[in-house]
């Protein structure tokens, strides 16, 4: 599925922020996924004065959900400074969540529906709601529809000690039953990524993240978040690497395959906490209140494979078809920006990306040339950052403007995979005028 916005139709992305991404359990670890994404939806308009009057809806994602909120973009709006009159509504789409969230906003904009909205997303992996088994529920309904009161008894007495066995969110793909790290290591294996390279390109990440950090290339766009009982507050990401040393990264034990896996801690993405938002406008709606955008989404697609193998590698059939929808080739591409779900999935797509082989066997559009991988997340990425799921992909596009406007380029693409063989990529521009 594909959509490519004229120039004349771009949407421009006025203002971005993000939480500071936290380890899971660690400074975020008190505040649930509805604090994080009301207090980052409230820090992005209140950078805005009189902003709210002009929000017509707000789309929020989330991967990790709590089935006592089940539209958190609602609550989002009733615990904010924003009018009730906003329409919102949540979705759920893995790691993807955010971007769809974005594109969902970008198509109402684009129908016509909407001027202006919000797109966010983001997790809490230290708030996971744990659940009953099934027939616990069935059981309790059972005894509180019957009305015989010696029924009752007798259905009392089938109360088994299992129940007491909670149920929660799984770290493996629901259809195939594999962990993601289980996944990208049959991608390292059939796509010859060695351990070195994936450490190799673990520790670029931490080491462009750290050097991003010192630099405060993305300051303004991560809020100063207040602790309770706001005393104490943090200002930067706390999963960045500062010492980084190759040969720490080749003594930690594979984590998913024992013995001989090649896939670590140190070269995946790690549970985190977190939540994004951008304020989104039509570009006519952005210049008649004079505001400066940060850039403009330009184009998209979203693209599903198969589960059963390489589940992890929907950036390599996404990437090529919206090139092709933009007559484009890598060349043309100033910076990318990838999701590394784990180094192995990330360098395996770029592996993918560059055969002319792959793009064949597949029927994409092989003009593409090859991606320069100095162009490749530079201020580094999820490795680094975490991954709470639903705000990665607003992470990548911050990041990606932000890097296109300090270097004085124009054209970026970020893109993600997800569980169930989701992938999506975004052609982004800067305000170039
Ligand atoms: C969901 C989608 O739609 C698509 C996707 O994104 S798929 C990805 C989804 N995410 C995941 O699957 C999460 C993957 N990650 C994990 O499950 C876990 O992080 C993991 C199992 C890989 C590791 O968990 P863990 O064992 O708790 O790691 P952790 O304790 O932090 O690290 C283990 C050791 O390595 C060390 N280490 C980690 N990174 C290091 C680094 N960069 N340098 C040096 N040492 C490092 C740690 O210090 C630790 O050392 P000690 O044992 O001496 O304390």
């Amino acid at each position: 599925m594909s959509n490519v916005l004229k120039n004349s139709e771009r949407i421009a992305v006025i203002d971005g922020v993000r939480t500071p991404f936290a380890k899971q359990m660690t400074t975020l670890k008190n505040m649930t996924s509805l604090d994080l994404a009301q207090t980052i939806v409230n820090e992005l308009t209140s950078r805005h004065y009189g902003i709210e009057k002009y929000i017509e809806q707000l789309v929020y994602g989330q991967v990790i959900l709590n089935p006592s909120i089940p539209n958190i973009a609602r609550e989002v709006i009733l615990g904010t400074r924003l009018k009730s009159q906003i329409d919102a509504y949540s979705i759920s789409k893995a790691c993807v969540s955010s971007l769809q969230a974005t594109i969902n906003i970008c198509g109402a904009i684009k129908s016509g529906t909407i001027k202006s909205g919000i797109a966010g997303g983001g997790d809490s992996a230290s708030n996971i709601p744990f659940m009953s088994p099934d027939q616990f529920g069935q059981w309790l309904l059972n005894i509180s529809k019957t009305k015989s009161f010696l029924k009752k008894i007798k259905l009392l007495s089938k109360f088994k000690l299992k129940y007491f066995i909670p149920r929660t969110l799984s770290p493996s793909e629901y259809t195939t039953g594999l962990f993601m790290g289980q996944i990208a290591e049959q991608m390292a294996q059939k796509y010859g990524i060695s351990r070195a390279e994936q450490d190799e390109f673990a520790m670029k990440s931490h080491i462009n993240a750290s050097q991003a950090e010192i630099e405060k290339v993305m300051r303004q766009h991560i809020s100063i978040f207040f602790l309770e009982p706001y005393d104490n507050y943090i200002t930067t990401d706390n999963n960045i690497r500062h010492d980084n040393e190759i040969t720490k990264y080749g003594s930690i034990k594979p984590a998913f395959v024992q013995n001989i896996g090649t896939v670590t801690a140190g070269n995946s993405s790690v549970m985190t906490d977190g939540a994004a938002a951008i304020l989104l406008m039509s570009e006519k709606k952005a210049l008649e209140l004079e505001l400066e955008p940060l850039g403009y989404i330009r184009a998209y697609n979203n693209t599903a494979i198969s589960v059963e193998e390489d589940m992890l590698m929907g950036p390599s059939f996404s990437i090529p078809r919206l090139l092709e929808q933009e007559r484009m080739s890598f060349s043309d591409i100033d910076l990318f920006d990838f999701h590394e779900a784990f180094a192995a999935q990330t360098l395996s797509n770029i592996t993918a990306l560059n055969s002319r082989n792959f793009l064949e066997k597949n029927n994409l559009y092989n003009k593409i040339g090859s991606i320069d991988l100095h162009k490749v997340n530079p201020l580094g990425g999820s490795i680094a950052y975490g991954h709470p799921f639903a705000a990665t992909g607003i992470r990548l596009i911050l990041q990606n403007l932000i890097q296109l406007k300090k270097t004085n380029k124009n054209l970026g693409i970020i893109a993600s995979c997800a569980a169930g063989g989701l992938g999506c990529s975004m052609l982004l521009e800067v305000n170039s005028e």
